[in-house]
């Protein structure tokens, strides 16, 4: 089992790595001294994957679990799945000291924890991620939130888990889709923070591809120490914790344009940290080879540089629904060099529509 630890004061908690790591839930949740009674969300396909056989193992441990799968997918991650959510824990009469654990992908830890923050304003909340990607980024730094039809994430809070629990075993059974969209992240750790780690994934990236323990180890738990490392200075994103979002300006305008369906989060998130890259160039921050080196992996790794379903004037305008625009001025997460970024909120219009255009046309693979 390998650790990192998060620390935020007294909202500090441990990420639990490892292979077969769930079987030792019982014994974690007891050292959380959290009440007995306790639930579990996760959605219809890991509901039924590791849903039960987790709740028997916590029943075993001498807790009262219930098991609540909602459907798979972005759309689940909306209001009025959260009021679904809301009246199954005040029907189990959940009180304060009462858990909700989320188990599942992105959808259910972001759904999850916007539920656990908001229940009787704030229940105890575990993560246990089972898709890569929120292995390596959604399960950890506590943002929490629902989408709202006209944008990504518009309703959402910081709130930080008590402990995530990362079984690699999981992984074997995610689809290949989903393990390219968890490497969007990983690469974004790369270019954002670190060099030597972008340099492991492309020279490791057969092992990754064939999903090895000990490559997928090796790139949740480096992730998870970066993105600590960059919460702990900055828990509520008022300065660098804006890095996380390298791409994200453009991928959540790609996932709201084309109505949370063509696109998942990944994927968008690739397409959006080509189109930062672009811009980057354009402003002469980076070389056309930096460029050339990120299109190069996201393509290594299965994952789209372009959306030629999106127009450029639409995507122009959601991209002011960004939560980085303040007083109408975008803020961008620009490159310097692989594993260097800088925040910038003077990008010029025609540079981002030249940007988006790139991006949008359909023959950009060769
Ligand atoms: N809070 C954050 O910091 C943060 C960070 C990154 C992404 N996100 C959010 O996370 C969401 C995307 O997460 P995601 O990519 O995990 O999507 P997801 O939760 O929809 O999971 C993807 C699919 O994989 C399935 N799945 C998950 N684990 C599996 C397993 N072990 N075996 C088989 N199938 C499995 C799910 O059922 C689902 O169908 C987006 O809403 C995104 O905005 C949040
Ligand atoms: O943790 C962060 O900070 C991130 O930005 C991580 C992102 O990968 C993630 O997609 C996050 O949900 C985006 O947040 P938002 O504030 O842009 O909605
Ligand atoms: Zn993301």
């Amino acid at each position: 089992m390998v650790n990192v630890k998060v620390n935020l004061e007294k909202r500090s908690y441990n990420i639990h790595i490892g292979v077969s790591a769930s079987n030792l839930i019982g014994s974690f949740m007891r050292n959380l001294k959290v009440s007995k009674k306790l639930l579990v969300i996760s959605d219809t396909i890991v509901g039924d994957l590791y849903g039960i056989q987790m709740v028997e193992s916590l029943v075993k441990d001498g807790f009262a679990a219930e098991l609540y799968c909602v459907s798979c997918g972005e759309h689940s991650k909306n209001l009025d799945m959260a009021m679904e959510l809301y009246t199954k824990a005040i029907t189990l009469e959940l009180d304060r000291n009462c858990a909700i654990i989320a188990l599942g992908g992105g959808v259910i830890g972001d759904l999850s924890g916007f539920v656990a923050a908001t229940y009787l304003r704030g229940v105890p909340f575990i993560q246990i991620p089972t898709s890569l990607l929120a292995q390596v980024d959604s399960s950890v730094g506590g943002k929490v939130a629902v989408n709202h039809p006209m944008g990504k994430n518009l309703i959402g809070a910081f709130y930080q888990p008590r402990m995530v629990l990362i079984d690699i075993d999981f992984l074997s059974t995610l689809p290949n889709r989903e393990l390219y969209t968890g490497l969007a992240e990983v690469i974004k750790y790369g270019m954002i923070a670190d060099k030597k780690f972008f340099t492991y994934l492309s020279d490791h990236s057969q092992q990754i591809l064939d999903k090895r323990p000990d490559a997928l180890t090796e790139i949740v738990r480096r992730s998870c120490e970066i993105k600590a490392w960059v919460v702990e200075q900055d828990e509520c994103e008022s300065s660098i914790r804006a890095i996380l979002n390298f791409g994200h300006t453009i991928g959540h305008a790609i996932e709201a344009d084309t109505n949370f369906s063509i696109y998942n989060h990944g994927e968008a998130v690739a397409i959006g940290m080509y189109g930062a890259a672009m811009i980057s160039h354009h402003l002469n921050m980076c070389s056309k080879a930096t460029v050339d080196i990120l299109k190069h992996i996201l393509l290594q790794f299965n994952l789209p540089v372009s959306a030629p379903e999106c127009g450029i004037d639409d995507l122009f305008k959601l991209l002011y629904r960004d939560k980085k625009v303040l007083d109408n001025k975008i803020t961008w997460v620009l490159l310097n060099d692989i594993g260097e970024v800088n925040l910038c909120n003077q990008v010029p219009e025609n540079i981002v529509k030249l940007a988006l255009a790139e991006i949008t046309q359909s023959n950009i693979l060769s």
